[in-house]
């Protein structure tokens, strides 16, 4: 007999087939919460320390939030969601994510974009940099190895959703010791890509 359907956003241990909703507006699930980073948990990081400390006199903006289902970390398991990168600027430099490499450096991430516009900066411990485009349709491959970090150049919200191996790990330690090599900022209204004159 066919099990009866079951729209149930209910994870079991072992996992069941389930359904999640993440809405094309605004990238936000309806049944399931987001972790949120706010600005003050991303000190350091921007180029101008300076525009940083500013911007958070009696504030605290929202830079990015995102979804973490909790899936299971084994190497058969897919950890996916969503992720939203909210408009603006530190200085001159746009909102972005923190960051990561992989603690399992060679697996791979997929982002889809559903809104929005924006950039994927990539590199690996080799030194080789890449940048790829995110507009709504566009799917962006990050091989492993490669650090990534997705940035908002628009003025709207960032929307994507992202699939990798549910064990792949996240190391942050790397790039909040020694930055990226490239930092993207506006000049002159247009977006460009910069050596990261904080880089270790
Ligand atoms: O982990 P961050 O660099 O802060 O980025 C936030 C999140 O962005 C994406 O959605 C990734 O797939 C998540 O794994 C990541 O945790
Ligand atoms: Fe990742």
């Amino acid at each position: 007999m066919a099990a009866a359907y079951s729209g149930a956003d209910i994870m079991t241990n072992p996992l069941s087939p389930f359904t999640v909703y993440f809405s094309l507006n605004n990238g936000l699930s309806n049944t399931r919460p987001s972790l949120k980073r706010y600005l003050s948990q991303m000190k350091g990081m921007y180029a101008d320390d300076e525009a940083l400390d500013q911007l958070m006199q009696g504030s605290d903006p929202l830079v990015y939030e995102f979804h973490e289902l909790g899936i299971p970390e084994s190497d058969g398991n897919l950890a996916f969601g969503t992720s939203i990168v909210y408009p603006g600027k530190v200085g001159n430099e746009f909102y972005m994510t923190k960051g990561h490499f992989h603690t399992i450096l060679d697996t791979a991430e997929v982002y889809y974009c559903i809104g929005g516009k924006g950039l994927m900066l990539m590199e690996n411990p080799e030194g080789q940099c890449d940048v790829q485009e995110f507009t709504p349709g566009k799917a962006v491959y990050v091989p492993g190895r490669y650090a990534h970090r997705s940035i908002n150049t628009g003025d709207e919200p960032l929307i994507t959703f992202y699939v990798f191996r549910a064990d792949a790990g996240h190391d942050y330690g790397t790039i909040e010791t020694k930055g990226y090599r490239n930092i993207v900022v506006e000049q002159n209204k247009e977006v460009v890509l910069l050596d990261n004159p904080k880089w270790k």
